[in-house]
């Protein structure tokens, strides 16, 4: 998509997503239409009732005529300003609500789109995109189309009623305002660029300080602050020239329509003057004809703060759009997996990640249902990996990954991940209750399964010292957990769905050796007719596994049963054990 000037596609686009958004509220958008109509109507009807006035009041008209005239002046007034304030209220509503709609529909997307994308999109840029460019389009979703046609149709009531006052007053009104339009289309969207890449700046600004304020302690830690603060500098000095030269760019173009209005004004006023001293305008016209150059000035200074808005949102329908055409790199399958325990399969898997090398070669094991694999080796030998293509994070670029006989790629993605539980060592604590924490926000999960599951993790202690048992506030500011509390916590959530298949990577690594104690005789209890694939540094760990997978850096080195490897001498997993890859 071109990013110069706004092209007929960016009109398309923001068309096809006002139908989209308004659809919806139809009834609330007519309304403000009907207000915006009304307002206008009354601005072109109050000069008239000045002009009457004063007319009026010069020519000694019977005072209970003024006081209708000058009562009609202000209650038009009144009713022009109380339309104004009801269409504002009004259009922040609708902007309101399909600004909400959309941000739901780019959280959802988010959430569906894969680990690569959120790899090369850190939050904080996400954020500025849900927020930042769907607070901007909003805006112009609700009023803009209104506004510009809305305004044109006040430009010509107005230039309509300076003809009717006076046939001069047209001939310089009409061609000069009929000017006006081309400047305004000349000047539209030639800020784009600079609109653009001030946008992106922020952005990037924004998805630089989460990735910073997320790593504080480890910044802190390492005594690295002031490293920050001065690489924070340079990228300020650079976010600030560009968004100078995008708001330098947006100030270029409604200057020069100002200029315009102002001399609009001069003119009304020498003409009028001039047609007062020949008598051909009485004072009620002349005053006339200023009010409605003044209303005049209005529908130019509107439309091109609406055109300027509109630049900027379309810079944000642009990227919005991006987001929400960008389509998961895992296309999603049919198949369904059923209940119970279910085999997994390695099928000669190869995978590489993007632009490095083979992280697994050829890697081949077939676990029945029921049972539980533990896999070794050394450190960025692709343990974690093998778990991530188990859980469909990547698809292998050979050979197959089968559940249930199913090749994972042909899984419809929500079954996979609704019958396939993942715990790894990162465990996030979200802002909610602890039912919230245990459950994912899923209200159908039974407060007795929370319990259990609770008191199978060992966790009932801890649970009885919370204020509000369930109903207890964590995260943010609420009760905060340790790093171990924290992993038990995320086994508890896995044990609520009760999962066919458990991925366990490196769950246990911040526990101490009494809660790991507790933990792993829970885990016996949890992995009891389940099949678990584990991810295993210490030997407590392993003695739940019936089998082993040894990999190396070119692939598998060994693969059986946990009794026999171990009880052999000469196999890798006796050797790492001697080596001290596995933690006795
Ligand atoms: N998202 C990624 N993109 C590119 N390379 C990656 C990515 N994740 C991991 N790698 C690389 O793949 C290799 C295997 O990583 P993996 O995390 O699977 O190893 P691991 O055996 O689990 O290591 P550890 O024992 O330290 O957890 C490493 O060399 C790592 O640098």
């Amino acid at each position: 998509m071109s990013s110069v000037g706004v092209g007929a596609t960016d009109l398309k686009a923001y068309l096809l997503l006002l139908r989209e958004q308004l659809a919806p509220q139809r009834r609330r958008f007519l309304l403000l239409a009907a207000l915006l109509l009304a307002e206008i109507l009354l601005q072109v009807s109050q000069p008239q009732f000045l002009r009457y006035f004063v007319n009026g009041a010069l020519n000694r008209a019977a005072e209970g005529t003024l006081l209708v005239l000058g009562g009609c002046y202000l209650a038009t007034a009144l009713a022009g300003q109380t339309a104004a304030v009801a269409a504002q209220h009004c259009g922040v509503s609708v902007a309101w609500n399909s600004g909400d709609r959309l941000r739901a529909r780019l959280v959802d997307q988010c959430l569906r789109l894969d680990a690569d994308y959120h790899r090369r999109h850190p939050p904080g840029e996400l954020l500025d995109r849900i927020d930042g460019d769907v607070t901007k389009l909003a805006g112009v979703l609700s009023r803009t189309v209104l506004d510009v046609v809305g305004q044109l149709l006040l430009m010509i009531c107005v230039l309509a009623a300076l003809c009717v006052l006076d046939w001069r007053l047209g001939l310089l009104y009409v061609p000069l305002w009929g000017a006006s339009l081309p400047l305004l289309t000349r000047g539209f969207g030639r800020s784009m660029p600079e609109l653009e890449a001030g946008r992106q700046a922020g952005t990037g600004l924004l998805g630089w300080l989460e990735e910073r304020l997320s790593a504080t302690e480890d910044i802190r830690a390492n005594g690295a602050v002031p490293h920050v603060l001065r690489d924070l500098g340079d990228r300020l000095t650079a976010y600030t020239a560009t968004a100078a030269r995008a708001a330098r760019a947006a100030v270029r173009w409604p200057m020069s329509v100002q200029a315009l209005s102002q001399l609009s004004f001069v003119l009304a006023l020498s003409l009028g003057t001039w047609l007062h001293q020949r008598r051909e305008l009485s004072t009620g016209d002349v005053l006339a004809a200023l009010s409605y150059v003044t209303v005049l000035r209005q529908p130019l200074s509107r439309i091109t703060q609406q055109l300027g808005e509109f630049e900027e949102a379309v810079v944000s329908l642009r990227r919005v759009r991006r987001m929400l055409a960008r389509r998961p790199g895992l296309a999603d399958g049919t198949a369904e997996l059923g209940a119970g325990a279910l085999p997994v399969e390695f099928d000669h898997v190869t995978f590489a990640y993007p632009g490095g090398g083979n992280v697994l070669s050829d890697v081949s094991f077939l676990l029945p249902p029921g049972r539980q694999l533990g896999v070794v080796g050394r450190t960025g030998c692709g343990k974690s990996t093998l778990i991530r293509l188990l859980f469909r994070f990547h698809d292998p670029d050979k050979g197959a990954v089968r559940l249930a006989g199913h090749d994972t790629r042909t899984l419809r993605l929500t079954s996979l991940r609704g019958r396939v539980a993942l715990v790894t060592q990162e465990v996030h604590i979200l802002s909610g209750t602890l039912r919230d924490n245990l459950t994912l926000f899923d209200p159908s999960v039974d407060d007795r399964r929370v319990l259990r599951a609770l008191d199978e993790v060992g966790l009932t202690p801890w649970y009885e010292t919370l204020p509000e048992g369930l109903d207890t506030p964590l995260g943010g500011a609420g009760t905060g957990l340790s790093a171990g509390q924290a992993q038990l916590v995320a086994l508890v959530r896995a044990w609520v769905r009760d999962p066919g298949l458990v991925l366990l990577d490196e769950f246990s690594s911040r526990l101490d050796p009494h809660s790991e104690q507790l933990l792993h005789s829970a885990l016996r209890r949890f992995l009891s007719g389940r099949t678990a694939v584990i991810v295993a540094h210490r030997l407590q760990t392993l003695r739940e596994v019936d089998q082993v997978l040894v990999l190396g850096e070119s692939g598998p080195l060994e693969y059986g049963p946990r009794e026999d490897l171990m009880a052999h001498p000469e196999s890798e997993l006796g050797r790492l054990l001697r080596a001290g890859e596995v933690i006795w």
